[in-house]
């Protein structure tokens, strides 16, 4: 490897891992939330997913101060939504209410479990391009805070529920800005050749469709980008475009349109080489507040009420993978045409296999996102070697890690954390080649306990006896 780079492979960034995650002085083992790594997996088995209940409480509540502060500040408020879709389980979903955010969810079974967790439903706000009639009637029936239209045929779907419930409900409607966000194409969702939403242009033909339901109330306009966003240009451009038409649908409901959606995609840092990039949710709420305050004068009309649905950002780094290693293979990268420059001049690659992957962590082979890995049971006084952490699957993608650097002497029997993997790696689990999913156990105060169950191979053996 090159001479001038010695990168410290035992160090525990807090910048990815959950804050307070650091070794302790017993051998160097990981502790998170005041828990031993090794003695969790101990306990609970391996792989595990590991969420710091503390971080995850003082992240959400960081973002619920900064995106309601900086409302504030330009004279309006601002409700925050927990994406679900990121991680739901029921402790989690209480966890976000008792911090003050109320609850996006995308299906029939996340509404189910925000309910099951006593979520208010004026708290929720239900969202699907493919909401069923029965789901849109349970909704409608708990009497969640707002739907989420995202097609002509919702409107009339959302009117006959609430017809049959004798109730009214609050709905809004979700338009593409047409702004093209930069990001991974497929977390772009609000460019126009995709299947969220309706074009911006079609919104007064819809509004003048949703008023004409006594059912319905139209509260205002949702528009989500996309995910893992970094810049906050996409925002301005969507709010400029979104309250343009403000003046205009005000006039076909005959009163001020109160609030507007700007959906969630705040970017977090996956590896610390992205820590300096990923922007700070303080910078986020601050510019968002400044550019819906311009964006209101420019449009001529008084600031809605705000709402935000970040996932990633409130989850993300509060999560940890542990594995266990099972194998290591060494290859030689010379004369492969291995000659990424991210490689850093290293001639070999050592493939870690642990004894998870893209069943539990999908997104490397969705995304090509990367991750950050460490050995959580020890620390050790060997140089770097550059390593690929593979899961078990019958697929070259299943990566965990693309690239990292650990201690050379890593080996079969060591514990992995992956750092920053709370959000959409459970939610997006699989049990491919019947490989059960792992728990989920949260940690705080040097106390951990279970908050979703695991499955075992028998129990995934069972359903397929229907016999
Ligand atoms: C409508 C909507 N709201 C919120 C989110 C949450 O996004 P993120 O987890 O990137 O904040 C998503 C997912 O991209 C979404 O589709
Ligand atoms: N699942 C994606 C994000 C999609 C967000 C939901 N619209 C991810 O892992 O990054």
């Amino acid at each position: 490897m090159t001479e001038h780079r010695t990168p410290d492979v035992n160090a525990i960034d807090d910048r990815v891992f959950p804050r307070g995650a650091r070794r302790g002085s017993e051998c160097g083992v990981l502790k998170i939330g005041g828990v031993r790594a090794t003695e969790l997996t101990e306990q609970f088995g391996s792989p595990l997913y590991v969420v710091d209940e503390e971080a995850t409480r003082a992240t959400a509540r960081e973002i619920r101060d900064a995106l309601r502060g900086e409302a504030q500040r330009v004279g309006t408020d601002a409700t925050v939504y927990y994406a679900s879709k990121a991680f739901l389980s029921v402790e989690t979903a209480k966890w976000m209410v008792e911090e003050g955010l109320a609850i996006d969810v995308a299906s029939g079974g996340e509404l189910l479990v925000a309910l099951a967790a006593g979520v208010d439903p004026r708290l929720i706000g239900f969202h699907g391009n493919n909401k069923s009639e029965a789901e849109i009637a349970r909704a409608v029936e708990a009497g969640v805070g707002t739907i989420i239209i995202d097609s002509v045929i919702e409107v009339a779907r959302i009117a006959a529920a609430t017809a049959a419930a004798g109730k009214r409900q609050r709905v809004r409607l979700r338009v593409n800005s047409g702004v093209h966000a930069s990001t991974h194409d497929y977390l772009a969702t609000a460019h126009e050749d995709q299947k969220f939403g309706m074009p911006l242009s079609d919104a007064p033909a819809l509004v003048r469709e949703i008023v004409s339901h006594e059912g319905l109330e139209f509260v205002g306009l949702h528009c989500h980008i996309g995910s893992q966003i970094f810049a906050t240009e996409g925002f301005r451009e969507s709010a400029r475009r979104l309250l343009g038409s403000y003046v205009e649908l005000s006039e076909i409901t005959g009163t001020q349109i109160p609030e507007l959606n700007l959906g969630g995609g705040f970017g977090i840092a996956y590896t610390p080489a992205q820590a300096g990039e990923a922007p700070r949710i303080a910078d986020i709420a601050r510019e968002l507040a400044d550019i819906v305050a311009a964006a209101s004068v420019e449009a001529g009309i008084e600031l809605p009420h705000l709402a935000f649905e970040p996932g990633r950002s409130v989850v993300g780094q509060s999560g940890v993978t542990l594995y266990t290693v099972g194998t290591t293979k060494r290859v030689d990268l010379t004369g492969t045409g291995a000659t990424d420059p991210a490689d850093l001049g290293y001639t070999e690659r050592l493939y870690v296999s642990v004894d998870g992957g893209m069943s539990d962590n999908a997104r490397p082979a969705l995304y090509e996102s990367d991750y950050h890995v460490r050995i959580a049971n020890r620390e050790s006084s060997e140089g770097p070697a550059l390593v690929r952490v593979v899961g078990k699957h019958c697929e070259s993608g299943d990566i965990v890690v693309i690239r990292d650097e650990l201690p050379a002497d890593v080996q079969p029997g060591d514990t992995l954390a992956v750092a920053s993997t709370g959000a959409y790696c459970w939610a997006l689990s699989s049990n491919y080649n019947f490989v059960p999913r792992p728990p989920v156990i949260a940690v705080r105060d040097g106390e951990a306990r279970m908050i979703v169950r695991g499955q075992t191979e028998t129990e995934l053996l069972e359903q397929s006896i229907v016999a």
